[in-house]
């Protein structure tokens, strides 16, 4: 795997530069096969990005939106990333996407990622884009260190679909998709902004086991170039 970085002057420019070079490649898919897809991340980072490819001119209808990952929280919760998808993204040209949601209100966790995996298996595989962020413990999507089944999400004999996962560091339970379904995207990006992630992500680049910094699957054995967003 190699990491390509595309550094910015600032959050605004890279906001408007992976918003270009997504609708791009969203463009360049519905172009070549009449639809596209995108997995995105939630937390802090994404809001202006998300605002920016909103924007973009291309067919919406025909891209299908869903999460890397979510909380097992309804949508009305304020740390839903389903929340913050429909605030930011599914706005503008893009209010014309199909979303498609990780979070079901199901009685359990483990019966919302089934109905999840159901779902998403309607997406053709593998996705054209993948949004990746990183937090300062070093976890993307949610593989969060000491997570409860973390070796079972980066293991690649794991199918694709969308599993559960619960950490001291995650707050509610997590859903994820697991790696196999992320890391052959057409287009993957780690979006990361501040000093503090470079210093993480430097730390992670070098050696170091998998479990402590679970973003080192990503950057040691995606199949994809890992297009790294960046601004200070
Ligand atoms: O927990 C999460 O955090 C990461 C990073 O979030 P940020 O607030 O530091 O930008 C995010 O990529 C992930 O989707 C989210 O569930």
């Amino acid at each position: 795997m190699s990491a390509i970085l595309h550094k910015f002057d600032n959050a605004a420019a890279l906001a408007e530069g992976l918003a270009d070079a997504l609708s791009a490649r969203l463009a360049a898919a519905i172009a070549a096969r009449g639809k596209a897809s995108i997995a995105v991340s939630g937390g802090s980072t994404p809001k202006a990005f998300f605002r920016a490819l909103s924007g973009r001119d291309i067919d919406w209808a025909k891209v299908t939106i869903t999460l890397v990952d979510e909380r097992f929280v309804p949508p009305e919760s304020d740390r839903s990333n389903h929340a913050l998808v429909a605030a930011n993204l599914l706005q503008n040209n893009a209010a014309a996407a199909q979303f498609v949601p990780l979070y079901h209100a199901a009685a359990t966790a483990e019966d919302a990622a089934a109905i999840a995996t159901e779902k998403t298996a309607a997406i053709p595989a593998p996705f054209d884009v993948v949004v990746l962020g990183m937090g300062t413990d070093g976890h993307t999507a949610s593989f969060f260190p000491g997570g409860t089944r973390l070796e079972e999400a980066l293991d690649p004999a794991t199918p694709r679909g969308v599993i559960t996962m619960e950490a001291d560091g995650a707050g509610e339970t997590r859903l994820t998709f697991t790696f196999s379904s992320l890391q052959d995207a057409g287009y993957l990006v780690l979006h990361i902004e501040g000093e503090g992630k470079k210093e993480v992500l430097a730390r992670a680049q070098a050696s170091g086991e998998e479990a402590e910094m679970p973003i080192r699957a990503v950057l040691g054995r995606a199949a994809s170039p890992l297009q790294i967003y960046w601004a200070p």
